[in-house]
């Protein structure tokens, strides 16, 4: 790419960078990418783009648009290339050694935020990756005490760095939820997006989740794919506080059995809900 080649116009900059990377992602999602890409590296909008703003300096920045290009073309997300993604209206931090956060997830915290009644309630979520359920939630609900934990000590620096980025007081604890108790008490809410893609899917994802997201945050074994939701739910029914709740993200293929494991645990209402891809996504109940 020589940098001659590159417009100052924003307008005719937008195009360059549409037609480097058609083949090369989703035609679907190119548009967004390359808003993405011109905020990153030149701080342009939308607007910008529209009434055709000029780029000074321009080729300054084309080694840059050039990396960013080329780890595309291995397939890198984009979330990881830049190293930041939005959640529920907010930037995170994300690195390769957690998982980048999905709408689906976005789905969970508002459905936690929206049934939310307590005053000041104790809130925590377990595999918290970025951090983003918890955070996203101590920042939404008035007074909320908030906890999050995760197996990976890598996770946990990185949710403490985006609560320092968005002045968040959440506590992070490292913890292994398969053979640990829990490091908080009478809690009022647990929420938790646990690994559930079994081995058996791996065949039918796309090569920048399997080559770039941990497979420690995604995948189960086939022959225990329910494993993470057993341990919780045992965990929430000694823990959460008479009529609290558990808020479980799922596999859409086990919405019944979640709900059946939690019923069986002395949890009430259990409710299925769908996602805006209208797939069983989010499984939740209260404690009798
Ligand atoms: C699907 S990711 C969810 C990340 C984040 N909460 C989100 O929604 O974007 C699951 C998380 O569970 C964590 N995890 C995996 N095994 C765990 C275990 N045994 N105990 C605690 N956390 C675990 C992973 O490190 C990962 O961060």
């Amino acid at each position: 790419m020589a940098q001659a080649e590159i417009p100052s116009s924003s307008k005719q900059l937008y195009h360059y960078i549409f037609k480097e990377l058609d083949g090369i992602v989703p035609e679907r999602e190119i548009d967004s990418i390359v808003y993405l890409i011109l905020e990153y590296v030149w701080e342009l909008n939308r607007t910008d783009v529209v009434v055709d703003k000029m780029v000074e300096e321009v080729g300054l920045k084309s080694i840059e648009l050039e990396n960013i290009i080329f780890a595309l073309k291995r397939q890198e997300p984009i979330q990881y290339i830049l190293g930041r993604t939005e959640f529920y209206g907010r930037t995170f931090y994300v690195d390769q050694k957690a998982l980048i956060p999905r709408p689906e997830t976005e789905e969970l915290v508002d459905l936690v935020i929206r049934e939310c009644v307590e005053r000041s309630p104790k809130i925590l979520d377990i595999g918290t990756g970025t951090g983003c359920i918890p955070i996203t939630i101590k920042e939404e609900i008035l007074n909320a005490e908030v906890y999050g934990l995760d197996v990976s000590e890598d996770c946990i620096l990185l949710a403490e760095k985006n609560a320092v980025a968005l002045q968040s007081a959440v506590i992070f604890y490292q913890c292994n939820i398969l053979n640990s108790q829990l490091p908080v008490k009478d809690l009022d809410i647990i929420v938790s997006n646990p690994p559930y893609v079994r081995e058996s899917e791996k065949s039918m994802m796309s090569r920048n989740v399997l080559d770039y997201e941990p497979h420690l945050a995604l995948f189960v074994k086939d022959d225990d794919p329910l494993v993470f939701y057993r341990s919780i739910s045992k965990h929430a029914r000694k823990n959460l506080k008479k009529n609290g709740k558990l808020y479980f993200e799922i596999n859409e293929a086990f919405g019944n059995e979640v709900k059946h494991l939690m019923e069986q645990d002395g949890f009430k209402d259990v409710l299925v809900v769908r996602d805006m891809q209208r797939k069983d996504r989010i499984v939740r109940g209260s404690k009798i």
